[in-house]
């Protein structure tokens, strides 16, 4: 774990360092910026190697990105903007294959450098054209939501979705740098703020306590974008996955607990054709990874009952149509997790304690959905 600097009571940025595998560094490493007013930041981070700029960002983000377009301008860049289609529509290759034509016919060479402005569907898209374009340029991340905050900017993993599922195409490509201004989520729509929460509580639920303990005392405020204790929460997210991914960027073994949730809230995604929040999904995984590990007696019925108490706290879904099961069945059997046959989920033994339980019959999966069925 890197030394980092928390500020969560003040108005100072916060910087925290993640170690490894940057595209940027001459040291592998990088800064998430959290704090208010960090466009300013922008210039120092694409260096003076960098002469052109693409801005990723979707339609209904254009006066931001005009912002840092001038800002960019004004500090002698030359800015251009990429608009693409909103949220999952935007992470396709198609869009990919424009953002590369674009890139081509500005001459961006290997010394110039992505920056995304939005959630976490632009970063992943605009990572992954970072990642392939000229076989990879930096990419700086300027995240707009809560879930692009704390989880999607952070530790390069980039992709897009093919009509099979989800993020099944991509690469791992650490961003140059994160300025998460905190200023943008005075317009997030409060149904986006909850979205980002679950991966809060995913954090909270697989290594730091003291998330839940401070969503569980602070439930009225945990959405609101001026309330302090939602930077602590981000900051406290943001240390999680910094930590698991400076040790394990490509997901040998440690990263994949930050997939808790994540299978079955993959197959609900895919299933509902991406018309179902991405943190609502993972939401509903969670609850659903918690009653599998009761059901094999790993954990217990407490901790089982706090999945439920703290996401429906919060306004998150615990459970899901009855009737689907055939579907979510083929989502889950495309998981990245799987080895060949074998279906793999994260599971608690405990709060704090997530391990890589290898499915040996899937009527217990089928027992699990009939726990979280409406
Ligand atoms: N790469 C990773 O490690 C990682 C981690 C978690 C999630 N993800 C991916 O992130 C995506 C979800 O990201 P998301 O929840 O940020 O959704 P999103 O990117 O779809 O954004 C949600 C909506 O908010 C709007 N928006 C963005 N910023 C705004 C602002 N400041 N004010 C008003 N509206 C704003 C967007 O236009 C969009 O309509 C999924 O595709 C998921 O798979 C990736
Ligand atoms: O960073 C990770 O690793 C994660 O699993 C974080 C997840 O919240 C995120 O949704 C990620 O995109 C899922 O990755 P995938 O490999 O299951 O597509
Ligand atoms: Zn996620």
């Amino acid at each position: 774990m890197t030394e980092n600097t928390t500020s969560a009571t003040t108005e100072q940025p916060t910087i925290i360092k993640v170690a490894g595998g940057s595209a940027n560094e001459v040291n592998g490493g990088y800064d998430v910026v959290i704090g208010r007013g960090l466009l300013t930041q922008l210039p120092d981070i694409l260096g003076p190697q960098t002469h052109r700029v693409a801005i990723i960002l979707p339609r209904a983000l254009r006066a931001t990105g005009d912002v840092v377009k001038s800002s960019l301008d004004e500090a002698g860049f030359n800015a251009i903007l990429v608009e693409i289609p909103d949220s999952e529509e935007g992470k396709h290759i198609e869009v990919a294959s424009f953002c590369w034509q674009v890139l081509g016919q500005s001459d961006f060479t290997r010394s110039d450098a992505i920056v995304s402005v939005g959630g976490g569907a632009v970063s992943d898209l605009a990572g992954f054209v970072a990642a392939t374009w000229l076989r990879g340029v930096r990419v700086v991340h300027m995240p707009t939501t809560l879930l692009g905050m704390v989880d999607a900017s952070v530790g390069g993993k980039t992709g897009i979705n093919t009509a099979e599922g989800k993020n099944l195409v991509g690469a791992f490509h650490p961003p140059a740098g994160v300025l998460a201004d905190l200023d943008t989520l005075l317009t997030l729509p409060k149904n986006e703020v909850i979205s980002g929460l679950a991966e809060v509580v995913k954090c909270g639920f697989i290594a730091d306590a003291t998330i839940l303990d401070l969503i569980e005392d602070n439930i009225s405020q945990v959405s609101n974008p001026h309330a302090p204790v939602l930077r602590e929460l981000i900051e406290r997210a943001i240390q999680v996955k910094a930590d698991v991914v400076s040790q394990d960027l490509k997901e040998s073994n440690l990263r994949q607990m930050l997939n808790y949730g994540h299978t079955l809230g993959h197959a609900i995604e895919l299933a509902e054709r991406y018309q179902y929040r991405h943190g609502a999904a993972v939401a509903v995984g969670m609850v659903f990874a918690a009653e599998l590990a009761r059901s094999v007696g790993r954990l217990d019925d407490a901790t089982v009952d706090r999945h439920r108490s703290i996401l429906e706290g919060i306004g998150l879904p615990t459970s899901y149509v009855g009737d689907r099961w055939a579907t979510l069945l083929d989502g889950i059997r495309r998981d990245k997790k799987n080895r060949g046959e074998q279906l793999r989920f994260v599971i608690l033994e405990d709060q704090g304690k997530p391990v890589i339980y290898d499915v040996p019959d899937e009527s217990l999966l089928f027992a699990a959905y009939q726990e979280i069925a409406e």
